[in-house]
Parts: C-alpha cells; sequence; structure tokens
C-alpha cells in the first residue's frame, strides 16, 4: 500500500487558477465533495461549454477581500445541508495546491456564508492521498499572520474607502444625516436607500436587489439598517437579502425582528438571567384579575407589543382602571403586556448607546410634569450621566442576547437594582449626541471598519 502523508483537521489550500494565494480549509471526512464559500455566482457559456464566474472571499470573517473566480462548471447537484434542506449546488473543477502536491477536485459552489470554514475538504480530495489526524491542525503547511497579510496586500483597500449602503426612510433624519456625514468623513462612499423603493429577485445562483428605475445594487461592503417600525417585515427581507449577497449587516434581520418584539425579547431576557420588570401576558379576558395580581396590582403599566416613542403605554392607577384598559384592549384583539410600575424611578430612565459590546454613550431620561414616560417624543428631557458598572454590564449583555451590533438600551432605576426596559434596534442619534456631545455616528462606521478589518 501507498504511503500515505498525514493531514489536520484544518489545512491550508491554494487555488492557483482561481487566483486565491490562501484558504483554510477544515478537513471533512464527514463530506463526500468539497465545498467553497461563493457570491455573485453567474453561469456563462463560452464556446459550447458552460463556465461560472463567483467571487470568494477567502478570509474568515473578513468580508472586504473578495477574490473574482472563473471556473468550468462540470455539474448541479442536490446537496443536503446541516440542517437537513436539499439545495441545488453548481459543482465546478479546478486544481488545489497542498503544500508540494497539486491534484483537480471538484468544489460545490456554498452560496451562503454561514461557514464558519470558507472552505471543507471532503472525501474525495482526501481518499488515497492523506491520513487525517484530527488531534492536529496545519500538517501539511502553515502560513502566520504576516505571510497571509503579505499574500492579500494587494486585495486590502488601502486607499480607497468601503462602499457602505444606508437602508431607511427619511434622508432627512437627523441620524440619517448623521451616518451619511460619518461615513463620508471617515472617507468611504455611501448612499442612502429608500428600503420602499429596493425590491428583489429570490434566485439560487443569482439573488438581485435592484432599486427604482432597474438600477442592480451590488457589491455593497456594509449595510447601516435603520428600519422604521412600519416597514420592518419587508425592511428585514432586504437585510435578509444583501446578507445572502455578502454584505455585511450591522444589525442582522433577525436580530432586529427579535427586538422589535416585545415579548419574545422579554422571554429571551428572562431566559438569560438579564432583570426586567415583573411582567404578564395573556390572551383571554378570563384571567385578568390575577394577571393584575401577579404583576403586583395596581398602579401597573400596559403596554402594546410593538410600540414606540412612548405612544403605546399606559399607567393604571387602580387595579378597577387596569381591568378595563387590559379587557378594553383585549376585545378589540390588540396584543399587550402587563408590566409592575416602577414607581421609584420617579418618571426616570437611562438610555445607553451600545456598539459592537461597548458602551459609547449614555443618558438620563426625565420625563416631563406630571408624566412617567421619559420619551423625548413625550416631552421628557435629557442630561448626561454616569452608569453604574453593573448598569453598563447589563447594557451590554441586553444587546448580546438579541445579537445587535447597535442597539439603544433602556434601563431603569429599582429598589431591586437597576432592571432592563427594553432595546431599539435603530436608536435615534439626535438626543443622545446633544445629551452627550458624544460623536456616535463615527462609532457606528469605525466599528463597521473593525468588523470588516478595514484597515485607512
Ligand atoms: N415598568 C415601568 N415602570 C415605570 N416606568 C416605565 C415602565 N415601563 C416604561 N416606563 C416608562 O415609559 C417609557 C416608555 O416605555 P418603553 O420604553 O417600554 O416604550 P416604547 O414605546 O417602546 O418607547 P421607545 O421609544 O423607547 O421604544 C420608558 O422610557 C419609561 O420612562
Ligand atoms: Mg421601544
Ligand atoms: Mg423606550
Amino acid at each position: 500500500m501507498k504511503e500515505l502523508e498525514l493531514i489536520g483537521s484544518e489545512e491550508w489550500c491554494v487555488f492557483k487558477d482561481l487566483g486565491i494565494p490562501a484558504i483554510k480549509a477544515r478537513i471533512d471526512s464527514g463530506a463526500k465533495t468539497s465545498s467553497i464559500q461563493a457570491t455573485n455566482i453567474k453561469i456563462h457559456s463560452k464556446e459550447a461549454q458552460e463556465w461560472v464566474k463567483f467571487d470568494v472571499n477567502p478570509l474568515q470573517e473578513n468580508r472586504s477581500i473578495a477574490i473574482p473566480c472563473e471556473a468550468k462548471l462540470v455539474d448541479r447537484r442536490m446537496v443536503k445541508s446541516s440542517s437537513g434542506i436539499s439545495e441545488e449546488r453548481l459543482v465546478v473543477k479546478t486544481p488545489v495546491t497542498l503544500g508540494d502536491s497539486v491534484f483537480e477536485i471538484e468544489l460545490t459552489l456554498a452560496n451562503r456564508d454561514t461557514m464558519e470554514f470558507r472552505m471543507l475538504l471532503g472525501r474525495e480530495a482526501i481518499n488515497e492521498r492523506y491520513l487525517v489526524n484530527p488531534a492536529e491542525t496545519y500538517k501539511i503547511q502553515d502560513f502566520s499572520e504576516e505571510q497571509i497579510n503579505k499574500k492579500y496586500a494587494p486585495y486590502f483597500k488601502e486607499k480607497t474607502g468601503l462602499k457602505i449602503a444606508l437602508l431607511a426612510s427619511n434622508p432627512e433624519l437627523y441620524s440619517n444625516k448623521r451616518l451619511m456625514e460619518a461615513a463620508v468623513a471617515r472617507g468611504h462612499e455611501i448612499v442612502f436607500l429608500n428600503v420602499e423603493l429596493a425590491y428583489m429577485k429570490l434566485d439560487a445562483h443569482s439573488p438581485e436587489i435592484r432599486y427604482r428605475g432597474g438600477n442592480i445594487l451590488k457589491e455593497f461592503d456594509a449595510i447601516i439598517p435603520r428600519i422604521k417600525p412600519s416597514v420592518t417585515f419587508y425592511g428585514c427581507a432586504l437585510i435578509r437579502q444583501f446578507d445572502n449577497l455578502g454584505a455585511y449587516c450591522q444589525n442582522s434581520a433577525e436580530a432586529i425582528t427579535q427586538s422589535r418584539d416585545k415579548l419574545f425579547a422579554s422571554q429571551l431576557f428572562s431566559k438569560n438571567d438579564i432583570h426586567i420588570p415583573i411582567t404578564g401576558f395573556a390572551k383571554s379576558p378570563m384571567d385578568t384579575k390575577d394577571l393584575i395580581k401577579m404583576v403586583n396590582g395596581a398602579p401597573l403599566i400596559i403596554k402594546l407589543l410593538e410600540s414606540t416613542q412612548g405612544k403605546g403605554v399606559v399607567l393604571a392607577e387602580t387595579n378597577k382602571a387596569a381591568e378595563s384598559v387590559i379587557n378594553a384592549f383585549k376585545s378589540v384583539q390588540t396584543n399587550i403586556l402587563v408590566q409592575e410600575f416602577i414607581k421609584e424611578a420617579n418618571g426616570q430612565d437611562i438610555r445607553c448607546f451600545v456598539v459592537n459590546g461597548k458602551v459609547v454613550a449614555s443618558m438620563q431620561r426625565q420625563a416631563a410634569k406630571g408624566e412617567f414616560r421619559a420619551n423625548i417624543h413625550q416631552g421628557g428631557t435629557a442630561s448626561i450621566i454616569r452608569i453604574t458598572p453593573e448598569e453598563k454590564k447589563l447594557a451590554i449583555k441586553a444587546a448580546k442576547v438579541l445579537n445587535l451590533a447597535v442597539a439603544g438600551v433602556d434601563i431603569i432605576r429599582s429598589n431591586k437594582g437597576p432592571l432592563l426596559l427594553e432595546v431599539n434596534s435603530s436608536p435615534g442619534l439626535e438626543g443622545i449626541e446633544n445629551a452627550t456631545g458624544k460623536d456616535i455616528a463615527n462609532s457606528m462606521i469605525m466599528a463597521i471598519e473593525r468588523k470588516l478589518k478595514f484597515r485607512m
């Protein structure tokens, strides 16, 4: 028998014909065919043969480097993903270099960026060539970070900026103007995209996003979603599409959707040991009395599940009033939650602005006289505040649990310590930049640069 070379569980592969100088592969003997992450997949014909053009982001956690590749299409195959869903994948054939060996392999193009490794080396490539030692990595060859940086030096976007899209509704809004300004100031190209003017083509191999007039939107490095509540559903569908096309979305569609549902978000918080005011939720009006008792009776707060700017938040001062308001909402099939009233907060709450796991600014909001809601839109006033380490920890954890890179976390101070009120996925910049004098728009743009490993 031929002596087989030892291979680790992870190895560097080189694809000379594709122009990929190095890509980390997980050695996956559980998969028959090898696969590679690919975006912008397009089929074309050349001399009676089908070819595929696609882009590969060869470096993990870096989508700013995309290598345009072209290879012969040799097959279309139904592939079952780890989630059990079958989908059609294109298969190309190309030589791979592993150390000193060069041999042809088949590669399926995986047009989704859910893989930790941008490449999997399957059984067909390993059989009769290598013996896998799962306890080791980079047995065949290892590249240092320096070597990788050198190989990819021509691809790092040194001078030109990132291409960013602000996906929102109103370009005149303070927050949106500030974000556009901050991106330009840092040398990036940024365009404003109105959520409602973009439309999508869904197709396994060449999904697209087009804009009013037919322009195809492509090659964005990053998307800043600022989706207003009334267009959450459509806005999130667009974000998913941009994500499928390989753009980094600062807040994911899933995270935004979760944070917009107060009940679901509250369940995530209690599951993750984040303290919130005692909250109740019920469908039937039969148990309203017990629901009221459950949250310690009146005075109590009743909230519409999807509310903003404090518009759907009501204070019921007596049990009788609470009962009639709750039953009134239920009779019109409106989803509400009932919550313990934190009286000792004295109409104050704290807004923490979290970016990439850090509190970049925080302010206190004080409700107008005779009002319990601290929202600026309800006449509240903002001032600078120093938050406690406990509050800071709470804000960071809340954003993390919802998987939001940018979050406005509202905290209320109670006798039991700080409690989480809610987390906003498109927190406004005006109130907090004015109150704290901090350049939060700049922090958001820098956070994108860091995520994309963009170097100025
Ligand atoms: N349980 C509570 N006890 C005391 N005050 C509360 C309570 N819940 C909410 N408030 C007050 O009401 C305000 C609005 O509540 P909340 O933030 O839940 O609603 P919202 O409509 O989603 O507002 P936002 O514009 O911040 O999204 C809070 O900022 C806080 O000042
Ligand atoms: Mg809210
Ligand atoms: Mg709020």
